[in-house]
């Protein structure tokens, strides 16, 4: 295996071994804590050009299968087949596993890093790099192996001559081309728009199992596209990028709003809805990534423990409440362990988001009555067309 360099924008450099492809990658590097769930994570279009740092110290040991991958429906998941599009510009890990072992396996996960050309790095102290990330931010960065390596001094160049994760437009990156339909099993309850700004692959299968029929709808879309398909609620979907660069979701938001359809939003559709009710956003020093975040709903002072991934936030105050052109709105839930805004929701409870991941894939269930109360929302207003 040959030598390879994870490189930050800030001069540091962590030698290993190559994983997976051979070659260079840039992106923001970031890490996430989950202890299981890899494969999740690098087909999550949320990771677009990011270089993932696992915490857990050995990855690997699942293999990869044919029925995990969140990618499935978003921009070019044609040529990775059933394995699924791989999302993240890089993998950097503490140890590869020598041994695949579990029945769901097709093949290991190298294999798939290769195919797909991810260029990764083992053999790193991972924890070096995580403490090194939550002391300075996360921050441009590169994985360089083979013919690509050169010097310190060139590889920091071009680390640094990349585009920051502030203020990158990435929607249409990653969004589906063109529409498509999720049917649920039998005769839909009710029918809804998802816009596509990354989603993964469980959210729409999350609504089509409670008997709702999802029409995925590119990012470009507009308000007349979406009345012409006559749902009963609209949903804003997760999503990789700078929330304050997508100004098309936002005005095409605060038109949905204006039809007061039902809404719901799920991290980056929670900034743009926030945004759309006149928060502002901010990128956040190193994000949250991983499947144990506990989440404050201040309605009922419960506690949820979620899966995250986002670098961004809404500005706001626990349980603020404020004036919208829409009604009035209220910062609905924070995070337990440092403030920041998780939801907002109008006091009507007609359009509601949280920055957390209710189809978890990976990551608990506890969010996942959220899909319930939007389908409720869907209940209501199809009953009321019905009696129109
Ligand atoms: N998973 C997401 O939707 C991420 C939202 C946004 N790109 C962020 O990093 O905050």
């Amino acid at each position: 295996m040959s030598e390879a360099a994870l490189v930050l924008e800030d001069g540091k450099i962590y030698r290993g071994r190559a994983f997976g492809a051979e070659g260079q990658t840039l992106g923001e590097a970031v890490f996430s804590t989950g202890m299981t769930g890899y494969q999740e994570t690098l087909t999550d279009p949320s990771y677009h050009r990011q270089i993932v740092v696992a915490t857990a110290p050995q990855i690997g040991n699942t293999g990869w299968n044919l029925e995990d991958s969140e990618s499935f429906g978003s921009r070019g998941h044609e040529a990775a087949g059933p394995s699924g599009k791989i999302w993240v510009a890089g993998y950097a890990i503490r140890e590869a596993t020598r041994v695949v072992s579990n029945y769901r396996a097709s093949h290991s996960l190298q294999e798939e890093l290769d195919n797909q050309g991810i260029v990764g790095i083992q053999g790193i102290d991972t924890r070096a790099v995580v403490r090194h990330l939550r002391n300075f931010g996360a921050m441009r960065a590169g994985v360089f192996s083979g013919a690509a390596l050169a010097s310190a001094e060139e590889l920091v160049e071009r680390v640094r001559n990349q585009p920051s994760m502030l203020g990158a437009d990435l929607s249409a990156e990653v969004s589906t081309p063109s529409g498509y339909v999720i049917e649920p099993g039998g005769e839909p309850r009710a029918t809804i728009v998802a816009v596509d700004l990354g989603i993964k692959t469980n959210t729409p299968r999350m609504l089509a199992q409670r008997g709702v029929r999802v029409h995925v709808v590119p990012s470009s879309v507009g308000l007349e596209d979406i009345l012409d398909l006559d749902p009963d609620g609209v949903f804003l979907s997760h999503g990789p990028g700078d929330p304050a660069t997508a100004d098309g979701a936002v005005q095409l938001t605060k038109a949905i709003l204006g039809q007061r359809l039902p809404l719901f939003g799920i991290c980056f559709g929670n900034q743009i809805l926030g945004r759309a009710l006149g928060l502002g956003t901010y990128k956040m020093k190193f994000g949250h990534r991983g499947i144990n975040i506990p989440v404050i709903d201040h309605a009922t002072g419960r506690v949820a423990i979620t899966a995250q991934n986002h670098g961004f936030a809404l500005e706001g105050e626990a349980g603020q409440e404020f004036d919208t052109p829409f009604g009035r709105a209220v910062v609905s839930h924070t995070c337990a362990n440092d403030g920041t805004v998780e939801g907002v929701r109008l006091l009507d409870g007609s359009a509601f988001s949280v920055q957390y991941h209710p189809e978890a894939a990976a990551g608990p269930h506890d969010a996942a009555y959220l899909f319930d109360q939007f389908v409720s929302q869907l209940d209501a207003a199809s009953a009321q067309k019905g009696t129109a």
